[in-house]
């Protein structure tokens, strides 16, 4: 059993495997509150793969969420670093990281978070404004994929108007539309029943094989395990196992009745290098000053300590 993606990274490695996505390196975030200290990631080191579906799995508390949220960017690591092809995002200012959030990743989320005043297809079109595509274009690559979630009829309702497994498809449409990097989905089929959980789980496992995505999933339901080619169990902040094995639906014979590339906004390109950053040292925000400790080892934020550090510096990934 590959510990930490081992035998994919060696895999990444061979010139012709796919391209490590993301990879993450001495993880580590605590959390405080009060006098209380909580490990929530202890030390994760880990390589995911472009186009691998991945499933983080474990009991309530394990840190599958926090992981998520490291991940994507949404919180600061206390230690270690986030790599998004050659991007170190722990080292990314608030402002470059919502800018890199919103051109290079997708969100689906348990309780949809659709926008409650705008139609199916406005919610759809939302990441396509701030990427300033066009307005026909926009309307046409929204058209296009709530018809492949099997929604086009409803593409004026607004979200009262639909279940919550029609919301959940209008959250789908709305993560892949502007064709993300990686799709982050924080229990996605959470509030759905066993029906509308297949449809939810092949859907997006299609979209990701047909524009060679990442998706990445947390979730409790060992079930929704099946659909990933990868499985990846927390407990207590910590690895445990990282398992490969052929997902119930693979996805790829399904995903030619997609919407063709030529429908939706152009596929964005990673940046070739590290991005500059703003500040030498990732000043933390301010709503998570009081819960670092200061006496947890490093200095919060500070780039992972030499030997390895040149190249972290740089922001280059390890390959
Ligand atoms: N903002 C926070 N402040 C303090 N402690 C936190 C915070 N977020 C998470 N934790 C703690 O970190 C640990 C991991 O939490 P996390 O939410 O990542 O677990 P989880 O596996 O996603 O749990 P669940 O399945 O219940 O959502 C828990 O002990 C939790 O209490």
């Amino acid at each position: 059993m590959p510990e930490g993606g081992g035998t994919l990274e060696t895999a990444a490695r061979a010139k012709t495997g796919p391209k490590p996505m993301i990879s993450v390196r001495h993880l580590r975030k605590v959390y405080r509150i009060g006098d209380e200290k909580v490990v929530a990631l202890a030390d994760i080191n880990l390589e995911i793969l472009k186009g691998q579906v991945v499933c983080i799995v474990g009991t309530s508390g394990s840190g599958k969420s926090t992981l998520l949220n490291q991940l994507a960017g949404l919180e600061k690591p206390t230690r270690g670093s986030v790599y998004i092809g050659k991007t170190n995002i722990s080292r990314l200012s608030e402002n470059q990281l919502a800018i890199f959030r919103q051109r290079f990743l997708g969100f689906v989320f348990q309780s949809y978070n659709l926008l409650p005043t705008m139609t199916a297809l406005e919610n759809v079109s939302l990441p396509m404004i701030f990427k300033g595509v066009s307005k026909s274009k926009r309307n046409k690559a929204s058209m296009a994929m709530l018809a492949a979630v099997g929604l086009k009829k409803r593409a004026h309702h607004k979200p009262t108007q639909m279940s919550g497994g029609q919301q959940q498809r209008v959250g789908i449409a709305r993560a892949f539309v502007s064709r993300p990097k990686v799709v982050f989905a924080d229990e996605p089929t959470g509030n759905l029943d066993t029906r509308t959980t297949i449809d939810v789980m092949r859907m997006m496992v299609r979209f990701a094989r047909r524009y060679q995505q990442t998706l990445i999933i947390v979730t409790h339901d060992p079930e929704i395990a099946d659909y990933a080619d990868r499985v990846i169990t927390l407990i207590d902040g910590a690895i445990t196992s990282d398992v490969t094995h052929t997902p119930i639906y693979d996805g790829t014979a399904d995903a030619d009745s997609l919407p063709p590339e030529s429908a939706l906004p152009e596929e964005p390109k990673l940046p070739e290098g590290p991005i500059p950053t703003e500040e030498e040292e990732l000043p933390l925000p301010p709503d998570d000053e009081p819960l670092i400790l200061p006496d947890d080892g490093d200095a919060p934020c500070a780039p992972p300590p030499a030997p390895a550090a040149a190249e972290e510096e740089k922001g280059e990934l390890p390959i």
